[in-house]
This record gives structure tokens, sequence and C-alpha cells, in this order.
């Protein structure tokens, strides 16, 4: 294959550092040279409206996709939760990079943690999946949307708008402003999204001498992992408008996986939980115990809590 490509890349902060460290890899790595193409996607420009309600994760990787089909690019690179459960015919995800943290955090100028903020304190998130988590916790606090990429949303609470807000770990910790956390939630206090923390690389299906290439990236223990929270995801519909959580962690050889799905308008319902683990050493295994956490939260009445 050629030593030369193209990385398609949004152009936050947050994505350019993700598509330079990828570049940096596939240099050190691969001997692979690559020059960065930015563009702007839908996703990044409509700032007004939740996700959920203008067309979900799909929004931040289509134009990204459209570079790939065209030839103008031959890789994505993107967050893996910002991609969605089920790529369009024609591109495959060729490698899942080593997780960072995979945990959310609790940014504030005045508070160190939840515990501490005061009764009806305002917090900052439009994540269906926090906030639903958030208030089944603490259901005296007020939620407000909080759109816009990391520098955007920490601009808004410098401003004061809010008492706190939401955001993953990682993203905050890979642009160094891992001194805006202060403290960090235990995945079991608010379990984080299929593929939080994680990258992956998109490329399209026809181009095997990249994929055999890019695999030599991936990290096998992040991939499954990942594999099986995003397949918790597809068997309920995949949808960003569900607050669905889903995480899985190694422990002893075996993959345990936890999910926890809330109610999209009734915040307050209980959440659904779920828990499976099973050794697993394949995609295929690790897909399986996702459709099998998602069969539990179905027993639980799952039904009730989805799109109809
Ligand atoms: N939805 C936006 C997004 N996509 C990836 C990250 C952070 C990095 C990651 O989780 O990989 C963020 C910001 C956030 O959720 O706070």
């Amino acid at each position: 294959m050629t030593t030369s490509i193209t990385i398609a890349t949004r152009e936050s902060r947050l994505a350019l550092w993700q598509a330079e460290h990828v570049q940096a890899r596939l240099a050190d790595e691969l001997g692979i040279t690559a020059a960065l193409l930015g563009m702007t996607t839908r996703g990044d420009q409509i700032l007004d409206r939740t996700l959920s309600k203008i067309g979900g994760k799909g929004l931040f990787v289509k134009e990204l996709e459209t570079a790939l089909a065209e030839g103008r690019a031959h890789l994505a690179v993107h967050s893996l939760k910002d991609v969605p459960m089920e790529l369009p015919e024609g591109f495959t995800l060729a490698a899942v990079l080593e997780r960072e943290d995979p945990r959310d955090a609790f940014v504030s100028n005045d508070y160190a943690s939840l515990a501490e903020l005061p009764e009806g304190a305002v917090v900052g998130s439009s994540s269906l999946r926090r906030v639903t988590q958030l208030l089944s916790v603490r259901p005296d606090l007020r939620v407000e949307p909080l759109r816009g990429n990391l520098d955007t949303r920490l601009r808004k609470l410098d401003e004061g708008g809010y008492h706190a807000i939401l955001l993953a770990a990682a993203g905050l910790k890979r642009l160094g402003l891992g001194h805006r956390v202060r403290s960090v939630f235990e995945v079991d206090q608010m379990l984080p999204c299929a593929g939080q923390g994680a990258l992956g690389l998109e490329i399209r299906s026809d181009d095997a001498a990249l994929a055999q290439a890019l695999a030599r990236l991936a990290h096998l223990p992040t991939w499954l992992a990942c594999e099986a929270e995003r397949a918790v995801s597809r068997a309920l519909g995949g949808s960003c408008s569900l607050p669905l959580a889903a995480h899985a962690r190694w422990q002893d050889g075996a993959l345990h996986l936890d999910a926890a799905l809330g109610h999209a308008e009734w915040h307050t319902s209980p959440l659904l939980r779920a828990a499976v683990a099973g050794t697993v050493d394949t995609v295929d295994a690790a897909r399986a115990l996702g459709q099998q956490a998602a069969s539990r939260l179905r027993e639980l009445g799952a039904g009730q809590y989805l799109p109809v």
C-alpha cells in the first residue's frame, strides 16, 4: 500500500488532537505519512438543539464518510462514542485504540463534587444518559442544556451559567485540561456510554491494505470491551435519543459488562440495570455478551422505555 495517506477529521480542538495522535502513531509505528483534512460537520454547526432532536450521532461522521467515499481521504478518526452503532454500507471500523479514562467528570469552579452541590443547583449537560443518572441520585438538581465543543462548554461554565457541568474525563485529559476535573464519577455511580474514551478508525470496507496496516494499532482488550458495549445499544435500537449507558471492563480474564437504561422523557423513572460477564476472545463473543445484557434489560421492562 502507499505510505502516504490523508486523515479526515473534525476541526474541534479535541478532534484535531485525536487525529494528530493517530498521525503520530502511523508515522512512528507503521512508517506511514499522513496529511490531515479538517472538515466541519452538521453536528458542529447546529448547537442550539440536542443531538437526539437533530438526527443523532451520524451528524458528526457523515461528512467524513463522504470524503472517504470520494477518495479525498483514506481514514477518519472518531471518538468511538460518536460513531453510530451501524456504519453505512461500504465503511468499516479498522481498529479501536487503547482507551483513555472512560469515566465522567464533575467540573465546577465552586464545588468539589456532586455531594457538595446545594439543593436546587444548576447542572449543565445535554446528555440524556448523564441527566437521567444524575437525577436518579439527586432529583433536586436543575439540569440546563449545554452543547458545543469542550472549550465552549467550559467557557459557559466560567461565565456563570451553571454551578457545575458534566464532561467525559478523556476529552479534558487529552486537551491538557485535566486540572478542570474536580472529581471523577466511579463507573457504578455514573455509567459511561458505549465507547467512551476510545478512538475508532474508520475506513472504506474495500481498502484491505489499509485495514491490514491499521490492525497493528488496535488494542484488542479495548476493542472487545467496546464491541460488547456497542452491541447493547445496537440491540435496543441504537439511537442516541436513548439514555443508555454501557460499560465493560476486564477482571480476572473475564469481561464484565454493565448497562443502564433510563426513560427519555420521565427522568425520574427508575433506571433499569443489567450486569453480565463472560470469557470473551472474539468480536462475535463480545457482541453476544452485549446482546445478553440487552435481553436482561428487556426482561426488566426496557420495552416501555424505548421509543415506539
Ligand atoms: N459527545 C462529544 C464528545 N465526544 C467525545 C468526547 C470526549 C472523549 C471521549 O469520550 O472519547 C466528547 C465530550 C464529552 O462527552 O464530554
